[in-house]
């Protein structure tokens, strides 16, 4: 079947390149990047509260002065991660939408692999648990689990429409107990196992939850 409509929560966006890559900024870049990871890897082993610019600073290697380069603060650097964390999202839904799947499959796929990511990509788990510590972060941080239930919702609304939902399933809340089944199963995950089995525990409740929903 034709992809879905890139749904808008999550709709992909398009950067137009008006020229070609100049040397000064792709050292830049790469240096934030350096920076963004080094201060996800200390906000997911240590926390917010127990991670110093200057730790960030260590751990790359670098001055405080080439991190404030790019973040003016901590807490800039925690919007930056756990914006970050946000982005893979877009970018997993424009994969897998090319691979043409229907609406429910889609969903499937796209939570599967974002167990994946919360096992192996150290921006992922960062921002997870920095969403945990925002009420020690005084900074706006993106309003967790609304965007994952809003593209969910979109495509079982889609995957209704196709007859492929049971009868009676609310599309809506069975986005919501997506949502929080999957936040659940990957903390858990995280606190017993350091995430080490996520990607089973989330298989094992998936495949219960869309039996329960798929007509
Ligand atoms: C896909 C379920 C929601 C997801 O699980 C962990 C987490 C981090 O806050 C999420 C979010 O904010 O969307």
């Amino acid at each position: 079947s034709e992809p879905q409509p890139a749904i808008a929560a999550f709709a992909p966006r398009k950067f137009v390149t008006r020229r070609g890559p100049d040397p000064k900024q792709e050292r830049s870049a790469r240096t934030r990047l350096l920076v963004l990871t080094a201060a996800s890897e200390l906000f997911a082993e240590q926390g917010f509260r127990h991670t110093s610019v200057k730790d960030v600073a260590d751990r790359m290697k670098m001055t405080k002065g080439a991190v404030y380069f790019h973040y003016p603060s901590k807490e800039a650097l925690a919007v930056a991660v756990v914006e970050e964390h946000y982005a893979r999202w877009p970018a997993l839904l424009e994969e897998v939408l090319t691979e043409g799947y229907g609406p429910l499959e889609t969903a499937e796929q796209m939570l599967a692999r974002a167990a994946v990511s919360f096992r192996d990509d150290i921006v992922v788990q960062a921002g997870a648990r920095l969403q945990i510590e925002r009420p020690h972060i005084d900074a706006e941080l993106p309003t967790p689990y609304i965007d994952w239930t809003e593209l969910l919702a979109s495509l079982l609304v889609a995957a209704r429409d196709e007859g492929q939902v049971r009868e009676g399933v609310s599309p809506e809340a069975a986005a919501r107990s997506l949502v929080s089944a999957f936040f659940g199963a990957q903390h858990i995950s995280d606190v017993l196992r350091g995430r080490a089995d996520v990607v089973e525990r989330w298989t094992e409740t998936s495949e219960l939850l869309f039996h329960a929903i798929r007509a």
